[in-house]
């Protein structure tokens, strides 16, 4: 995907001015700013969704060999889901609450296609439960952090080449996080998806993205590799949401400053996040 656009909104414009970014397939691009700055904008633009909170997007996303800001609604339609998916901010308001699990991954894949297939590999590859007895559960059955895998295994659905991911970890504790975040960088070297990342939290974004763009009063200030990012912020704001890195004090006691001599090393730990620390509950301990 290639885009370069301007977005605003009645009595709100130059939300995002000129703001040029691409993702090239299987890759991990991060999407950092503070609250405000424009990124679920950006994601509603790409989405062609920015209409129903009355906003309007201007420039051009190529995407697949065509222009999302050119194809018509029923076009768009067809793509959202199918080829590019969202795992949104909220995991449990995101979740119908009066509908099972399973009726909401029958729901999801009959909006693209016909039949049921089986969900078990779909589920395992979020590391959730396969046991049917887990389809029947209702989204308050689950923790946040599950409600999240599940969210993930909606949008993996129909396999889809991107992957939009707003705040994904937000709501989440700090393990849960590095679980999350874990589980995206597995699933993007396993299938291939192009996963745009957007955080407010530069840390977690450096722990899976090859690059990052810095978003701030609608421009695109920085757009590197994550490495230079840490080593050679060029941008006054960078160096502000480096220096608020609220998650990195076990490394700053280690070797301060970390921003300077091991914030990437530091981060190398959230990298070879094992395995093993993706749990998956089990259903008892659901239920008790
Ligand atoms: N429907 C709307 N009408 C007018 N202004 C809006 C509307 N939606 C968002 N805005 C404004 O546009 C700017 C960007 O909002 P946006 O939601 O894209 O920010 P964000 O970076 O996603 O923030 P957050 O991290 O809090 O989610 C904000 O100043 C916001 O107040
Ligand atoms: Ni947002």
């Amino acid at each position: 995907m290639r885009l370069k656009i301007s977005a605003g909104y009645p009595g709100k414009p130059g939300v995002l001015r000129d703001v040029a970014l691409e993702i090239a397939p299987g890759e991990i691009v991060g999407l950092v700013g503070r609250s405000g700055e424009g990124k679920s904008t950006l994601i509603l633009s790409i989405l062609g969704l920015l209409g129903l909170k009355n906003g309007t997007c201007t420039g051009g996303i190529e995407f697949q060999g065509r222009d999302l800001l050119r194809l018509k609604e029923k076009e768009m339609r067809k793509l959202r889901g199918l080829q590019i998916a969202l795992v949104p901010q909220s995991p449990l308001s995101a979740l119908n609450p009066n509908l099972r699990l399973g009726a909401q991954l029958e729901e999801c894949w009959r909006a693209h296609r016909s039949g049921k297939p089986e969900w078990q590999p779909l589920l395992a590859s979020v590391s959730l439960p396969t046991e049917p007895a887990f389809l029947r559960l209702y989204p308050r059955n689950l923790s946040v952090g599950m409600a999240q895998r599940f969210l993930i295994a909606l949008a993996l659905l129909h396999r889809p080449a991107l992957l939009l991911a707003d705040e994904p970890t937000s709501a989440l504790d700090t393990i849960t996080q590095a679980e999350i975040l874990a589980l995206f960088r597995r699933l993007n070297q396993e299938t291939g998806v192009s996963i745009l990342y957007i955080s407010h939290d530069l840390a977690s974004v450096a722990a899976i993205c090859q690059r990052v763009a810095i978003l701030h009063r609608g421009e695109l200030v920085e757009n590197a590799p994550t490495e230079e990012i840490f080593r050679t912020p060029q941008h006054p704001y960078t160096r502000q949401l480096l220096a608020a890195i609220p998650s990195l004090p076990r490394v700053m006691n280690e070797a301060p400053p970390a921003v300077q001599t091991g914030g990437l090393a530091a981060l190398d730990s959230v990298h070879r996040t094992p395995a093993a620390a993706e749990t998956t509950d089990d259903l008892s301990r659901l239920r008790s």
